[in-house]
Parts: C-alpha cells; sequence; structure tokens
C-alpha cells in the first residue's frame, strides 16, 4: 500500500488513496498503521481523493483509534499540499468536501504554507452536540477529578471543549485531557484545549485530540480555541495560537467564519507491508 507523509507543526498524517486499500480502511488496519512502534505511526489518516460534483476534492479523515474525524485543520492543511504535490491543483483556490463540511484550501509557497477557510464555528450545544437544553456553551462548569472547571464548546465540523486558565501544561492536558474527550456531556466524545491567552494578538494552547491523545498542534483545536478567546472579549479578529509543535495564524470575521495558515513539512513516501496490517493484538495496544 502506497503511502506519504506529511507534517504540520508535528501533527502527523498519513495519505492513502482509496485505490491503495481497495477492501477501505477498517479501524484495526488503521491502528495498526498508526501505532508509533509497530506501525509507521501518525496522529491520523487521511483517505483520499474521493472525486465528487463539479471536481470537487473529497477527503475522509481518521484518527488513530480508528474513529473517523468530521474535520482536521492540520489534515486539511496536508491534503491540499498532497494534492498540490500530485499536480492535482495549483495555487489557486479549491474545494475539499469533508463530512463535517466543505473548506477552500490554498497552497502558496511552493507547498510550504498552506491555508485554509474552515468554516463557520458554532458554539450551539445541538451542533456540537453537547448534552441539555439548546444553548450556546459559553462559561459552564464541570468537576473533573474533584477540581471544578470552566470551559466553553465549540464545533468547525468537529467538537471541542476549551478551558481558559492562567497556567497550562502538558501534565495537566495528559491527566485532564481523556477524562473531558470521554464525558457523559460529550455524546460523540470532544478534543480539549487547555488555553492561555498571551496577549489580544496571541494564544497558548496545550491539546489532547479526541481518538489521538496528547498532540504538538490541532488546526481545529487552534481554531475553536481562538473564536473562544474571541467571544469571550479577551482577543481580537487575527490571533497566533502557539502550540508545542509551532504557531498557526487564525483570522475570523463577525460570524466566526474562521480562516487559518500554517507551513507543512514533506517527511516520507513509501509502501507500507502487508505485515503491518496481519499483526494480531497490535489493533488493541492503542
Ligand atoms: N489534528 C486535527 C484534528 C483531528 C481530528 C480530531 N482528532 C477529532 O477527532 O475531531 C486538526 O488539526 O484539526
Amino acid at each position: 500500500m502506497e503511502f506519504y507523509k506529511y507534517h504540520g507543526l508535528g501533527n502527523d498524517y498519513i495519505v492513502i488513496e482509496p485505490g491503495q486499500a481497495e477492501d477501505g480502511l477498517e479501524p484495526g488496519a488503521i491502528r495498526r498503521i498508526c501505532h508509533r512502534q509497530c506501525g509507521l505511526g501518525a496522529d491520523g489518516i487521511l483517505l483520499g481523493p474521493f472525486f465528487e460534483e463539479n471536481g470537487v476534492f473529497g477527503v475522509r479523515i481518521f484518527n488513530p483509534d480508528g474513529s473517523e474525524a468530521e474535520k482536521s485543520g492540520n489534515g486539511l492543511r496536508i491534503f491540499a499540499g498532497y494534492l498540490y504535490d500530485r499536480g492535482r491543483v495549483s495555487d489557486k483556490p479549491f474545494a475539499i468536501n469533508t463530512i463535517g463540511g466543505r473548506v477552500t484550501a490554498q497552497v502558496s509557497d511552493a507547498g510550504h504554507m498552506i491555508s485554509v477557510e474552515m468554516g463557520q464555528l458554532s458554539f450551539t450545544s445541538t451542533q456540537i452536540p453537547v448534552t441539555g437544553e439548546r444553548r450556546e456553551v459559553i462559561n459552564e462548569s464541570m468537576v473533573i477529578g474533584g477540581q471544578r472547571l470552566g470551559f466553553c464548546a465549540a464545533t468547525i465540523g468537529n467538537p471541542h471543549c476549551v478551558i481558559v486558565s492562567d497556567e497550562i501544561s502538558m501534565d495537566q492536558t495528559r491527566r485532564l485531557g481523556p477524562v473531558i474527550e470521554t464525558h457523559e456531556m460529550f455524546p460523540n466524545r470532544t478534543n480539549v484545549q487547555f488555553a492561555k491567552i498571551l496577549d489580544r494578538a496571541n494564544l497558548a494552547i496545550e491539546i489532547w485530540e479526541r481518538g489521538a491523545g496528547y498532540t504538538l498542534a490541532s488546526g481545529s483545536s487552534a481554531s475553536a480555541a481562538a473564536a473562544v478567546a474571541r467571544r469571550l472579549g479577551l482577543c481580537d479578529a487575527e490571533i497566533s495560537v502557539h502550540m508545542p509543535g509551532g504557531q498557526l495564524q487564525i483570522r475570523m470575521d463577525d460570524h466566526y467564519h474562521i480562516h487559518m495558515s500554517g507551513p507543512v513539512v514533506r517527511v516520507a513516501r513509501g509502501e507500507i507491508h502487508r505485515e503491518v496490517l496481519d499483526q494480531p493484538g497490535i489493533a488493541d495496544l492503542f
């Protein structure tokens, strides 16, 4: 099975064309390929392009636990870079369909910089989804491990829970992230961001990704955290989001249509051996 690997600020994805995985990619195969020790290792797999109406490119996005994500900011920037490298798009804007909605991508600097119009972010509980009556999920609280945490929730196609805090750390994110990800308030689970406001144009986040765990960067997480910071009146409309893997630039209008841009790096291309997919037991290790 031929693969291409890229990363966006340390958030790494494998691109596989549908023709290379004729039986599709079942969750066990995804877990084996993404496994850091026994497979290729990745924060997810991008299966595409699927060609849809009017030449729009379609992609399916899988998490390393085998679940399917509706959207991924870095995943989409990487997929756009892949299409550019394969000569399927130029430096003009083009559309990509995800199950979380259509986005517009644009490649620049010979495939090193990629921007995506991510769509419109919403804070509405029924869209995210968050349990309970329909409302905007702003400044709510929950008790996690005996600690009361204030949070906001949002969707840009995939769900996010943003906790604004004066102190953020990898340890806290690794400890509380999985508990919040699977909290009963979030029936589809959630991505989690701990966010520290640096000033009106800069925000730092630590990320726990649904289905992937602790990651160095996430485009949809950066979008959600920036939108929450603006909604709370703490930041302006153009924000640099600082993550352990580097920075993404986020810009939004008054209706939370999000524009994101940042770098993508080509890592490798090659062949995934059949025996990776045949390893018994590995699929349960995630
Ligand atoms: N890395 C991503 C998000 C990938 C999907 C996420 N784990 C989910 O399940 O929603 C990004 O850059 O946005």
